[in-house]
């Protein structure tokens, strides 16, 4: 359902309890985890433990620990284990215990070259930097060359924890085994592709009394948090979007963003954009009003371009205390301070461009970015891109979308996620809550409907998507048939 990760710190601190507690035991749990899942993979690979060629790769941190007593616990059922030290000086409780179950360990320039089943990667964890140095960085490519598969402890090496970040070189894992709790990096790209399929072991952190720094959604948790209308509601409860959006240089955002809020639900539209765009949406959507009236919640700036009165329409929403979603060109129109109902949807350069910042900074730490965007206009930003990101202003966590393919990468996408946003901000959504089911929505209806297709046409996938969504929460609340 709920996807919680926790920031180095954090799982510092829980670690040391049971560190505490039951010492180097919690590391030997560790490793455990990591043989058992290497294990699995060996007999999916090969058929057999016994035989099999693993290579370890070991820092000199905890990381290369872990790494080094799975090493030892595959060894003892016939593993052929050669660990290579990459970085600083190789455990040594967990070198004693490899060699002791007939392991070695050598140095990068003694490593033979053969071919191996498998790869573990210990090299580095929660204490890593982005990056990795050379010659480390020459033999993670060269692994993945040769399609060595890899399986990382807590997380790739090379990718930050707390980011998800890369350097110049970093381990591409098929599957990462974690401890008690997901890491930043395993929700957020590049970090996330890099963790593979993350498995996650528990070893006796006690997780329920700390602070996640993000908060990511599954399948199941779209499905159950979508808000479906209940039986006793008319329009106005299912809420009436207002869409002030496109222009006539660029028409077809105003359509976009009203098909957006059409298949995603709005128990009403209106459409309160310019006349070119009006056509447009007029000869599409006849559902769509025209004439102004109770609004509760606004959509401005998709496609705007220069809009002298941008400022005003804006105020006046802010004066009549309506939450608004604000995109695009949108943004350069807006006041200082806003209310954190507000939700604004930047991409990276916008962003960037809000924040006085450069765009690579943003791309860089998208986390932080998003954080910084909140803080600055008070509002909740929902920040495009290859992770969508969500932040109130407040000091809680970042709500991560669902992830999607990246067929959505496409001009008029963010025009559609706009109106999507618009509705459910009008259903009463906080707007965290509504950035964070938007664009999991949107992820998720491409994800089940593949290829290039053009946003206007996943957007009327969007009504079959939530069908299926309210069927799989029927599932998942018992309530089926
Ligand atoms: N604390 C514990 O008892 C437990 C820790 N666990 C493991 O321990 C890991 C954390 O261990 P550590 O704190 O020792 O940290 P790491 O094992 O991540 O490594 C830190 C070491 O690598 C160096 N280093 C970091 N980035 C580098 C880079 N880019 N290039 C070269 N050197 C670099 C650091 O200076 C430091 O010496 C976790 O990820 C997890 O795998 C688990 O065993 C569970 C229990
Ligand atoms: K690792």
């Amino acid at each position: 359902m709920e996807q919680r990760a926790y920031s180095t710190a954090t799982v510092r601190e829980v670690e040391q309890v049971e560190i505490d507690r039951v010492g180097l035991a919690l590391m030997r749990r560790a490793a455990a985890g990591v043989a058992a899942v290497a294990r699995r993979e060996l007999i999916k690979i090969r058929g057999r433990v016994y035989g099999a060629r693993v290579l370890i790769l070991v820092g000199g941190g905890n990381n290369g620990g872990d790494a080094l007593y799975a090493g030892a616990s595959l060894a003892r059922r016939g593993a052929r284990v050669l660990a290579v030290s990459c970085l600083g000086t190789p455990h040594p409780e967990g070198r004693a215990a490899l060699e002791q179950a007939g392991g070695r360990v050598v140095g990068l320039a003694e490593l033979p070259d053969q071919n191996w089943d498998l790869a573990i990667d210990g090299i580095l964890g929660i204490g890593g930097r982005p990056g990795l140095p050379e010659p480390v960085a020459a033999l993670a490519g060269s692994l993945a060359g040769q399609g060595v598969p890899v399986i990382a402890v807590d997380l790739p090496s090379g990718v930050a924890s707390d980011t998800g970040a890369v350097g110049d070189q970093w381990i591409r894992a098929r599957r990462t085994v974690t401890f008690g709790a997901r890491k930043p990096c395993h929700l957020v790209e590049p970090g996330r592709s890099a963790t593979g399929e993350l498995t996650m072991i528990d070893i006796g952190l006690d997780f329920t009394s700390a602070r996640p720094d993000l908060i990511g959604l599954d399948v199941a948790g779209l499905a159950a948090r979508w808000p479906y209308p209940g039986r006793q509601v008319d329009k106005y409860a299912r809420g009436v979007v207002g869409l002030d959006t496109g222009s006539d240089s660029y028409p077809g955002a105003g359509l976009l963003s009203t098909l957006g809020a059409v298949h995603s639900g709005a128990g009403m539209v209106r459409f309160l954009g310019p006349d070119h765009p009006t056509s447009l949406v007029v000869a599409e959507l006849p559902n769509v009003v025209l004439a102004p009236g109770r609004v509760q919640a606004h959509v401005f700036g998709c496609g705007w371009g220069d809009r002298p009165d941008g400022a005003r329409l804006i105020k006046d929403a802010l004066d009549a205390g309506t939450p608004a979603v604000v995109d695009a060109d949108g943004l350069r129109y807006l006041p200082d301070r806003l209310p954190s109902s507000w939700l604004l949807t930047p991409h990276a350069g916008e962003l960037a461009r809000l924040l006085g910042r450069d765009r690579s900074e943003v791309e860089a730490n998208p986390i932080a970015a998003v954080r910084a965007g909140a803080e600055r206009t008070g509002a909740t930003v929902l920040l495009k891109g290859a992770t969508q990101l969500v932040a109130s202003p407040d000091t809680g966590p970042v709500w991560v979308a669902l992830p999607g393919p990246s067929w959505t990468a496409q001009a008029g996408s963010g025009d559609v996620l706009a109106g999507i946003c618009g509705t459910l901000l009008a259903a009463g959504q906080p707007a965290f809550r509504a950035g964070q089911l938007a664009a999991s929505l949107q992820a998720y209806a491409a994800a089940r409907h593949p290829g290039p297709r053009p946003p206007q046409d996943l957007a009327r996938m969007l009504p079959e998507t939530i069908a299926e969504l309210a069927g799989l929460a029927r599932i998942g609340d018992g309530r089926s048939g």
